[in-house]
């Protein structure tokens, strides 16, 4: 199966079972989704609703026992282990609710730390998108701190920054403004729709926060395994 032009990602089919037994839960119970380019998706539901695995799923860090997940027109399902790793590095952007970023770089080391790993050089075009990202987010002033030396708002634009400078075709945000007060937050999630809007990135976010899924052009809410 291929995805449309329209599409960075879609599954079919997709179940997740986990254990065997008494013990068995049906994470994901037949979750058929088409992730348009350019949008900002909210993914919501009550805990244990399987939001996290559905996302996991997505981004190809889990395995699904059954259906399939197409992003940027690859069947997840044909990648082997070393392979998966390649596409996320390479189409996959990640923001989580911690910001992750590595305390003993600076902010801006922060940013173009995931074209290093990538074994890319840092050219003029990398520093020039990398100081694009920081002037968008609004950390251009903050690029020598350490994260310990900004607010959580800043670090969690850093992290945004830093997932977009690889241009993927899909970012996931799982709880972005889980450890932020309001202001922060909304700061935060209005620079993930702009991401959508303005860099054309394709934007899924899961949230217990109605507040937050109001960004979002689309909410899918999830209950038991399936989407309702
Ligand atoms: N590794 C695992 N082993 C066994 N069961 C799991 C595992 N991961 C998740 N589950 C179960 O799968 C179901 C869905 O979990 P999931 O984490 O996707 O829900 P969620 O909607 O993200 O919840 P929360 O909002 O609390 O993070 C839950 O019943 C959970 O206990």
């Amino acid at each position: 199966m291929t995805t449309t032009p329209q599409q960075a990602a879609s599954a079919r089919g997709l179940t997740k079972t986990y254990g065997q037994g008494d013990t068995q839960v049906h994470a994901l119970r037949g979750i058929d989704l088409d992730l348009p380019r350019r949008g900002f998706t909210a993914i919501m539901g009550p805990s244990g609703s399987g939001k996290s695995t559905l996302m996991h799923c997505l981004a190809g860090l889990d395995q699904p026992s059954g259906g399939t997940v197409t992003v940027a027109g690859t069947d997840l399902g044909t990648l082997d282990g070393d392979a998966l790793t390649i596409f996320r590095r390479e189409h996959v952007g990640f923001v989580f609710q911690s910001f992750n970023l590595l305390p003993m770089l600076t902010a801006g080391e922060n940013i173009v730390l995931p074209l290093e790993l990538g074994g890319g050089r840092i050219d003029d075009a990398a520093r020039e998108r990398a100081r694009m990202l920081a002037d968008v987010l609004g950390v251009a002033d903050r690029l020598g701190h350490r994260p310990a030396e900004l607010s959580g708002g800043q670090q969690q634009r850093v992290a945004i920054a830093r997932a977009l400078i690889t241009q993927p075709d899909l970012l996931f945000a799982d709880e972005p403004t889980g450890n932020l007060d309001s202001t922060a937050s909304a700061e935060v999630l209005d620079h993930l729709r702009r991401s959508a809007r303005e860099f054309g990135q394709t934007v899924v976010m899961v949230t217990h926060e109605r507040d937050a899924a109001a960004y979002a052009d689309c909410v899918i809410t999830m209950q038991d395994g399936r989407i309702v």
